[in-house]
């Protein structure tokens, strides 16, 4: 039997001095595309960063955090199995760097500036190749502050998808994006599922859980609170309860968006 992506048993987990989960529960299967919604401080982030091995939990006996099967995992493994897009991470990036460095700090596990890393044929043709698969080459030689939001953004992508992962974790991915950018970015998930790589999105927007996502998990007041199909748990009385305001749901073409009520 395969082992799950992610098994979260009776986690308890701190940012700070708080407690941001008490006994949080969780497993997200390999190959399976999950949403995660909850409101502001809700710890949607902190739930990624559990699966990136970037936050641990508190350790107890009885709990655990296992990623493929495992309490401990070699976290430069992980990297190239799980790729992250978030605007967090794009914002870590130096003005100068260019488009290529970018994509091919994913291969050096670095963030930035490379020029003391020498770099091999073999990995600017797989630099080269990436930029090519979403269409991102006439960027290569661009700098990073001198590109959209929205191309730093697919930019960021490519970089997770150099060692072609088999998940990739989005964080709020169309956050600060112009309608142009987040349908690109939202095609580019679609097409992601399309060819068999999962996503596991972290949201508030209804709209970026495409139509290709089934599964749904609510979050607050550090519990998991539901857990489920789209289709029942994205309604006007359950995102209601979730957010603590009225909202109407509108529904076409898979996508779901949320108005005030
Ligand atoms: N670096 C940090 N140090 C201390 N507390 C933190 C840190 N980062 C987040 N927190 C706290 O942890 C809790 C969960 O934060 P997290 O960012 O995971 O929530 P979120 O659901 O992603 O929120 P948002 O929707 O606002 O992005 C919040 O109370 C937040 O204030």
């Amino acid at each position: 039997m395969t082992a799950p992506l992610l098994e979260i048993r009776n986690a308890t987990v701190y940012r700070g001095e708080s407690i941001v989960f008490d006994n949080l529960n969780l497993s997200i299967e390999q190959g399976e595309s999950v949403a995660i919604l909850g409101p502001n401080g809700a710890g949607k982030s902190t739930l990624l960063k559990l699966l990136t091995r970037e936050i641990y939990p508190y350790e107890k006996t009885g709990s655990h955090v296992k990623i493929f099967g495992n309490d401990r995992v070699n976290v430069q493994q992980l990297r190239e199995k799980i790729g992250l897009v978030s605007y967090d991470f794009q914002s870590k990036y130096m003005p100068i760097t260019t488009g290529f460095d970018v994509v091919l700090s994913g291969l050096l596990g670095t963030i930035g500036h490379l020029y003391h890393h020498d770099v091999s044929e073999q990995q600017r043709q797989l630099t080269l190749d990436t930029l090519a698969r979403l269409g991102l080459l006439p960027l290569k030689d661009k700098m990073f502050q001198h590109l959209s939001s929205g191309q730093q953004r697919r930019l960021i992508l490519a970089r997770a998808l150099i060692h072609h992962p088999q998940t990739v974790i989005f964080d709020e991915p169309t956050n600060s994006l112009d309608l142009q950018g987040c349908f690109q970015v939202l095609s580019d998930m679609r097409q992601l599922v399309r060819e068999g790589t999962s996503v596991i999105i972290a949201t508030h927007h209804l709209h970026e859980i495409t139509p290709e996502i089934q599964r749904v998990v609510f979050i607050r007041d550090g519990q998991v609170i539901a857990d489920g199909q789209k289709a029942e748990l994205l309604s006007a009385e359950r995102i209601s309860d979730l957010y603590g305001t009225a909202v109407q749901m509108i529904t076409q073409d898979g996508y779901y968006q949320a108005l005030p009520a």
